[in-house]
């Protein structure tokens, strides 16, 4: 066991807001986080520091053993996996969909004129179906329906076999139906052994998938729990974040939150 990720009293303060108040967590490479919180309470800032695409303003971030600040940026990168709908903005939508995964492989987005190693392009072939998407292949990335391309932008952040897996609101924007689909899916790659660790943010309970170990309880841009999900998703401690009384049920690894 490693540790993937160290937070040591990060902090970001960005127009003299502070959005991460010294926030200390660790990630180690069998563990799969959920990250929960209201609404501005710093969650996609902690992907944004997890995945190095933002240095914090102090404390000490290390990602895969490497300390950010002191480490090229550009070969980090490829080891880490991070599916978010920025990302999935930058994708042409007229791109098809074995290129959107396959260029992940050469950082870009948009296939130009680049060879691409047969390698490669078995892989990707490979992730489309470990997905369910390898019917899909040569259909434009704009075609798709929501849950679609938000399975093709889990397939190309795991197109490199990164080492930490981020996903930022995967669920979000999906029917009921895609989005049981995509919780099947990431349970199945949550309890593989040979799965990076993985970080999730969400906004529902509802929306954890089961094999998940942890969960990371934020607000205020401050950490309210942070730990095995048997204890940290506690009705107390997301009644603390969200300042309502809130009743969590669980149902064979499935969780329902609601007021009360
Ligand atoms: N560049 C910036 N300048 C000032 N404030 C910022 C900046 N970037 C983010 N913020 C603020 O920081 C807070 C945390 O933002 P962040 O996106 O991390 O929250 P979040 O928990 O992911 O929110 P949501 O659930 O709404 O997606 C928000 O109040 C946001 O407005």
């Amino acid at each position: 066991m490693a540790s993937v990720l160290q937070l040591t009293d990060v902090s970001v303060v960005r127009d003299g807001n502070t959005i991460l108040d010294s926030v200390s967590w660790t990630v180690d490479d069998d563990q799969r986080w959920v990250i929960l919180g209201p609404n501005g309470a710093g969650k996609t800032t902690m992907l944004q520091i997890a995945a190095a695409a933002m240095h914090p303003t102090s404390g000490t971030a290390v990602v895969l053993q490497e300390r950010l600040g002191k480490v090229d940026l550009f070969e980090l990168r490829p080891m880490i996996g991070f599916a978010s709908t920025a990302m999935a903005r930058k994708v042409p939508k007229n791109e098809k969909v074995l290129d959107v995964v396959l260029t992940a492989a050469y950082s870009v987005t948009g296939r130009w004129t680049e060879e691409y190693e047969d390698m490669d392009i078995r892989r990707a072939q490979r992730v489309l179906a470990e997905w369910k998407l390898d019917h899909l292949a040569d259909r434009s990335f704009g075609s798709l329906s929501d849950g679609e391309q938000k399975r093709v932008q889990i397939a190309r952040s795991v197109m490199t076999d990164p080492e930490i897996l981020l996903l930022d609101e995967p669920a979000s924007s999906l029917d009921l139906g895609a989005r049981e689909e995509l919780l099947h899916l990431l349970s199945g790659y949550a309890r593989e052994s040979t799965s990076p660790a993985i970080v999730m943010v969400t906004h529902h309970v509802e929306e954890i998938p089961i094999g998940f170990t942890h969960a990371l309880i934020l607000a205020d841009g401050a950490i309210v729990s942070a730990g095995p999900l048997a204890e940290s998703l506690s009705a107390a401690n997301l009644s603390t974040a969200f300042g309502l009384s809130i009743e969590l049920d669980e149902n064979d690894g499935r969780f329902t939150a609601r007021a009360v």
